[in-house]
């Protein structure tokens, strides 16, 4: 089979925002093909690669994006064409020598990355192997628990909420279907417990729930009311995971004004999440404090890393550079893995590569501007992490990554692995009450 590539194009099209984003088309000389989307985060770390995109978001026919597109099908396609699109790494070093900037500004990470995941899906496609069995070269293949997005605030939606993400983990699940099955209807009944309470069942960006509740802490109170509701037992069905964003509202202090909460500092908001997790089956804290706070995080990893799973996202933006000095100091026991915030195919495995070799475990993500395209639901099951977030079980742009894991997991039939990535943490046997009654 000719694996050459023999063209690349790009197309203009609309995020789940309603914002322009990329996405790339790779022509093999065998007549294979690989398409690939790139999604746009919201609550972005400041060392994150750069995108070529409109900085107004209100513009439909961004300027950038069209640049992005540009550069892909003259500079990007002189340099491409001809090479085999199974050698990843050697294409991958190419657009980034290409790029010559530290962080992709000059062709922009969202052309960079929509060339090197088309790049993956045509080899995949030309080898005629799903992406998934591609991506992971022979090595174990694992389903994903989904960290699944139930209530927004933050950046992503105009709730009460400071906090950007409480999402719940169905780590008791025998299997992803049933996994899906236990969150899918947890969610219902968190709509259910919402609108009886007289709340909004309107929805944010990732298609969690955005209503106005008195405080942060009310949130994790009605995501135990929910699972209960569902039927199942928090702390032992299903867990709570939080991603706080603290960096989109640190201002030197950790301001919590939106939700009544006043002003905190590194130490006070580990206090409050260590009062928390005493109270909640929480097991999962990302980003808790902001991205420069390394003190901090190094403070709640000696605190409550033993018992939870503490993940960076923006401190670390899936860059070696960042995780190398977060394992040295301790910062973290895990990463948040996004393939945009560094911009190759190859670079994030790299980064997950680092991790593994640190003994943290990493969680594929998506971002809150999706694109129906499902990547990273493959990603996940090759890198055998055992965790993906990729948020509400509604909205077409996340149950296209939950479909295709189900599609996945179906055809793995008999050797489809799933299994619970935080068993080893003491949370559940100790910190949680039975059956969720606090
Ligand atoms: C998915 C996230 O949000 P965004 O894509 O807005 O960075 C996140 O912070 O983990
Ligand atoms: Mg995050």
């Amino acid at each position: 089979m000719n694996t050459k590539i023999a063209n690349l194009n790009g197309l203009e099209i609309l995020d789940s925002r309603g914002n322009p984003t990329v996405r790339v088309t790779v022509e093999l000389e065998s007549g294979a093909h690989g398409t690939a989307s790139v999604p746009s985060g919201a609550s972005t770390g400041m060392n994150e690669a750069v995108e070529q995109r409109d900085g107004d978001p209100n513009r439909f026919s961004g300027k950038g994006v069209l640049r992005a597109i540009e550069h892909i099908e003259t500079e990007i396609a002189h340099a491409v064409v001809g090479r085999d699109a199974c050698a990843q790494i050697e294409i991958d070093s190419v657009l980034v020598d290409l790029d010559g900037t530290p962080n992709k500004a000059r062709l922009g990470a969202n052309s960079i990355l929509g060339v090197s995941m088309a790049v993956a899906c045509a080899a995949a496609a030309a080898a005629g192997k799903p992406l998934y069995a591609y991506l992971a070269a022979g090595r174990p293949v694992r389903l994903p628990v989904p960290m699944m997005n139930v209530l927004n605030g933050g950046r992503h939606a105009d709730s009460s909420l400071d906090f950007q993400e409480f999402m719940i983990m169905p780590v008791g699940a025998p299997s992803f279907r049933e996994a899906m099955r236990y969150a899918a209807e947890t969610f219902h009944a968190l709509r259910a417990l919402l609108a009886a309470d007289g709340h909004t069942t309107a929805v944010g960006d990732e298609g969690g729930f955005a209503p106005k509740l008195a405080n942060n802490e009310a949130a994790c109170e009605l995501i135990v009311r929910a699972i209960e509701r569902a039927g199942y037992h928090p702390g032992e069905d299903i867990c709570i995971a939080l991603d706080p964003a603290a960096t989109s509202f640190h201002d030197g202090n950790y301001n919590l004004e939106r939700s009544g909460q006043g002003r905190k500092n590194s130490k006070e908001l580990i206090e409050l999440y260590e009062s928390w997790v005493s109270k909640y089956p929480i097991v999962s804290i990302e980003d808790g404090l902001a991205e420069d706070d390394w003190s901090g995080f190094r403070r709640m990893t000696a605190e409550l890393g033993e018992g939870i799973q503490i993940v960076g996202d923006d401190i670390y933006v899936t860059n070696i550079d960042f995780i190398r000095r977060g394992i040295d100091e301790k910062c973290s026991n895990a990463a948040l893995i996004k393939l945009n915030q560094i911009g190759t195919v190859s670079e994030t495995i790299d980064a997950i590569e680092f991790c593994r070799s640190a003994g943290w475990r990493y969680i594929i993500s998506h971002r809150s501007g999706e694109t129906e395209d499902s990547f990273i639901a493959d990603f996940a099951v090759a890198m055998d992490g055992g965790q993906i977030k990729t948020g509400a079980p509604c909205r077409g742009e996340r149950t296209a990554k939950y479909n295709r894991l189900l599609e996945i997991e179906h055809q793995l039939g008999a050797d489809a692995i799933f299994d619970n990535p935080l068993k080893e943490l003491p949370f559940s046997s100790t910190l949680c009450a039975p059956h969720g009654s606090q």
